[in-house]
């Protein structure tokens, strides 16, 4: 029986993508392996699991890797609409007994060496240690992050306050000082809904085999030294930790009609000259931000192309209805606009992206560095509040755009656009990250600190006996 790891992202590409290239790295490194991906799907769909796999197996260029296979999971009926960061979680939690399912089975046939939850799947937890498998999280935003989410159950126990009645986060050894207006809204409220999920999840993850983690040493140093060298949590409380990152998908070549567009736009355009905006893959806007945004990018004189996903209300809006008027004519000759998505990691490849306007996504600050395009960052939710504080005070490799009440003028995002692109803050922010850009190269290279920590994950998995054999009288046990 082939020795077997499960990867099981949570929902949205920005969880799915560095999970599946997670392992398809696993196993270039270890092709003796098999790797079962469990895939959940959007609620309230219907999907055709066939299809849905052929298009992973395509969009992931896993044809030539006959050892990764995906198990679709199928979509769940919601009643409601959950907000962005409970979804996730509670699709998660109805899935469970399907995933337990999934994993009797694989066992059947497998040596099941561990399991590989995303830290928002973290209820899953309580299925891989009924059965006792070995279980690592993938944490796929920074190690900044991290160590804030694994201090937040000895915060809960130090105060009977909510955080929300603060106004600066305790201090993290190794991270700037935190205002409170930065934390995530669900661990703000101890009465708030999801608070005690975001608590099970860093209890969770601190009492795992491991975190493994999307981010890489020179990038996120002060805060990994401090972490890695305990300073953040009590003594012999830290987990393993293990930095294998930057993990960001190859960018794809815009094969559909809109990418060749965006790329053969920019085929056309001098080097460095436009500045990308782009927010995710569940950033929108009201009518009255997008038009202070055209606004800005009208008045920054820059040539841009700007990926336009608006309010759910007015989706069906043309970008002529959405725009001020005339816009779109006036700005022809300088600018794109698309509508919902645009192939990002290509795009941000492109030699004519000088710049790049984005809401924080870890993945998206990953894709910036690995290519040393400068950000300015316009955080909407998540962590990402936490991101620009890093991206900003620690890395130096992004420029704050300064809001009201959530919303951000045309006239700030002119002037910020125009630093990012004419300054001599912008050249030095530019340069730095440049040099991160070779720091993430080598970081993965021979010797780098993220394949040295990837060989240890290595040793710590292969340390565990298999599942199978692990639990002879476990009732869940198939043979
Ligand atoms: O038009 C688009 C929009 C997005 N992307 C890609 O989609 C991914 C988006 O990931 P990310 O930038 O991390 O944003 P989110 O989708 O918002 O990611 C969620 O997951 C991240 C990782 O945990 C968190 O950091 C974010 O806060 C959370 O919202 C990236 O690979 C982008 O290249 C595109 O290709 N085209």
């Amino acid at each position: 029986m082939k020795d077997t790891l499960v990867l099981y992202p949570a929902l949205g590409k920005g969880h799915l993508n560095s999970m599946i290239e997670l392992g398809k790295f696993i196993l270039t490194h270890n092709p003796s392996l098999s790797i079962s991906i469990l895939i959940l799907s959007p609620p309230n769909t219907t999907v055709q699991p066939e299809q849905e796999i052929r298009k992973l197996t395509t969009t992931f260029g896993c044809e030539s890797l006959p050892s990764i296979t995906f198990h679709h999971i199928p979509s769940i009926s919601f009643p409601v609409t959950l907000p962005p960061y409970i979804l996730p979680l509670e699709v998660c939690d109805r899935s469970n007994h399907l995933v337990n399912h999934i994993l009797q089975t694989i066992s059947k046939t497998s040596n099941l060496k561990g399991v590989i939850l995303d830290f928002m799947n973290f209820s899953t937890n309580q299925i891989t240690s009924t059965l006792d498998i070995p279980t690592y999280f993938f944490y796929t935003s920074g190690a900044s992050t991290l160590a804030i989410c694994l201090q937040f159950p000895i915060i809960h126990q130090n105060t009977t306050k909510s955080l929300k009645e603060f106004d600066m986060h305790p201090h993290i050894p190794g991270l700037p000082q935190i205002p409170i207006a930065d934390m995530p809204e669900p661990v703000k409220d101890r009465e708030g809904k999801s608070y005690k999920g975001f608590l099970d999840m860093a209890t969770s993850m601190k009492e795992s085999d491991g975190i493994i983690i999307n981010t890489f040493d020179a990038l996120e140093a002060r805060a990994l030294k401090a972490l890695k060298e305990g300073f953040c949590l009590p003594e012999g409380t830290t987990p393993p930790l293990f930095c294998i990152g930057p993990m960001i998908s190859l960018p794809s070549k815009g094969e559909d009609e809109k990418g060749s567009l965006c790329l053969s736009w920019l085929d056309s355009q001098p080097s460095q000259s436009v500045v990308f905006l782009c927010f995710g893959s569940m950033g929108r806007f009201s009518k009255a931000q997008l038009n202070e945004i055209a606004i800005g990018l009208e008045k920054s004189d820059h040539r841009f192309l700007w990926v336009v996903r608006s309010d759910v209300d007015i989706e069906d809006q043309s970008l002529d209805q959405l725009l001020p008027e005339g816009f779109l004519e006036r700005t022809k000759e300088k600018g794109i606009v698309v509508r919902n998505w645009a192939p990002q990691g290509a795009i941000l490849h492109h030699d004519s992206v000088g710049g790049f306007v984005t809401h924080c996504g870890w993945n998206s600050v990953l894709e910036a560095v690995c290519v040393g395009v400068p950000m300015i960052s316009w955080p909407l939710y998540a962590e990402q509040k936490l991101n620009r504080l890093i991206m900003v005070e620690e890395m130096k490799v992004a420029l704050k755009l300064n809001e009201s009440n959530g919303f951000v003028s045309g006239a700030e995002l002119g002037e910020r656009v125009k630093e990012l692109m004419e300054s001599a803050n912008g050249i030095e922010i530019r340069e730095r990250i440049l040099k991160m850009k070779i720091s993430a190269k080598e970081a993965r290279g021979g010797g780098g600190s993220s394949l040295v920590d990837f060989k240890r994950l290595g040793d710590s998995w292969r340390e565990h006996a298999s599942w199978n054999s692990l639990s002879p009288n476990s009732p869940f046990v198939f043979r």
